[in-house]
């Protein structure tokens, strides 16, 4: 038993990126991390499984002479996206893809943990594999079942995503909010189909969600402060179901994002309000479904990032990015509500953006990220 070398690490991370599952779904990827824990100097860990959340893995590394417990997340699901990166390690799981890198997040994770498996802590410790990032809200899943009670409940949390457009291994982080909140949107448009040949006896859904489409581009730009800012993007529609039939039912999927949970909720009516006119101006019926769920606003603890920016900045081995906020979401905010805690950015540099079909982060940033990570939380023990 040893701390993860970094060709251990390299080749962890090429097996996990080679078996993404969908959220909920991670029933490989849970089982290969415990395995690999189950590797570890087992002393001082605990390992724990949650009967609701089968896919979840927490472990609990004991301090030597505990003043807190530091709680350390990451997320282990995939997207729903068909890789195209030609690497020899690609998904073998059709259609799904560490399109977001979770693979890098738990292979940093596993790295951390290694280390303080060999290198008793004086705090405790919980580290926390979260199933479903992407959807379903894993962390507030977690936390709703009462997950983090007792000596289960860190006193703070620290959790990280990549982020292409930083160098490789460079820690970005801000004072305040990081991520937006973000809601999932679901619109059904409900008409009358028909023949292709006979509009006027039909009311078609194409249209009326082709119009739909067209006035939810003004939300922002005509209801939204343009110094705020805000995101809607639909990025799913179905209707129809042959070129001479009448469709009668849309479906479209999107999401909205807003930095603040005031902007968010004003997107939202907005959005409502849109659905309204169009169900009455096709005299159609249009459910507008939202749902925000955990995705709340990643809002980093002043106290706790100022200290985690100033260790950052002070470690020459560390090169530190003050960052913008992003519009990107995070279910993390739910948990970041309840245990005060920082998230941050581990610089994967890639040409492709989060969530492409090419996304290739640079495997150097993993030995980075945790050499990083265990400078910050043994200085933050030793305070
Ligand atoms: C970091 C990242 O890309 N996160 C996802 C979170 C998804 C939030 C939710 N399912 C939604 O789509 O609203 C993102 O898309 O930002």
């Amino acid at each position: 038993m040893a701390v993860l070398t970094e060709k251990a690490l390299i080749q962890i991370r090429r097996d996990l990126h080679a078996m993404p599952e969908l959220a909920l779904k991670e029933v490989r990827t849970s089982a290969y991390l415990e395995k690999v824990v189950a590797g570890f100097n087992q002393q001082y860990l605990q390992v724990r499984h949650i009967d609701e959340l089968p896919t979840a893995l927490l472990v609990r590394v004991a301090g030597s002479h505990p003043k807190r417990t530091l709680g350390y997340r990451t997320d282990i699901d995939a997207l729903p996206v068909s890789e195209k990166t030609g690497l020899p390690f690609a998904s073998k799981n059709p259609g799904v893809m560490h399109a977001c890198g979770h693979d890098i997040h738990m292979t940093v994770a596993l790295g951390v943990l290694s280390y303080f498996s060999e290198h008793q802590p004086s705090d405790n410790m919980i580290f926390f594999f979260q199933p479903a990032e992407e959807s379903e809200n894993g962390g507030k899943l977690a936390y709703e079942l009462g997950v983090f009670e007792g000596q289960w409940r860190p006193d703070e949390f620290y959790g990280l995503h990549d982020n292409p457009d930083l160098p490789a291994g460079a820690i970005g982080a801000r004072m305040g909010t990081l991520f937006a909140g973000t809601t999932e949107v679901n619109i059904d448009l409900t008409g009358q189909g028909g023949h292709a040949a006979y509009p006027q006896d039909a009311n078609d859904m194409v249209v009326a969600a082709a119009q739909l489409i067209g006035q939810v581009q003004t939300i922002i730009s005509r209801s939204i402060d343009p110094i705020e800012g805000g995101v809607i993007t639909l990025g799913k529609m179905e209707a129809g179901t042959i070129r001479n039939v009448i469709a009668g039912h849309a479906h479209i999927e999107g999401t909205i994002r807003g930095l603040t949970q005031v902007m968010i909720k004003k997107i939202d009516q907005r959005l409502k309000d849109v659905g309204d006119g169009i169900a009455r101006s096709f005299n159609c019926d249009v459910k507008v479904a939202l749902n925000q769920g955990g995705y709340l606003p990643v809002e980093n603890n002043p106290a706790l990032t100022k200290r985690f920016i100033t260790y950052m900045k002070s470690n020459p081995d560390v090169e530190f990015v003050e960052t913008k906020p992003a519009m990107t979401g995070e279910d993390f905010g739910y948990l970041l509500s309840k245990i005060p805690g920082t998230m941050f950015w581990l610089g994967v540099d890639d040409d492709s953006q989060l969530h492409s079909a090419t996304l290739n982060p640079k495997e150097s940033s993993i030995e980075k990220g945790i050499n990083a990570i265990t400078g910050f939380l043994e200085s933050r023990m030793s305070e």
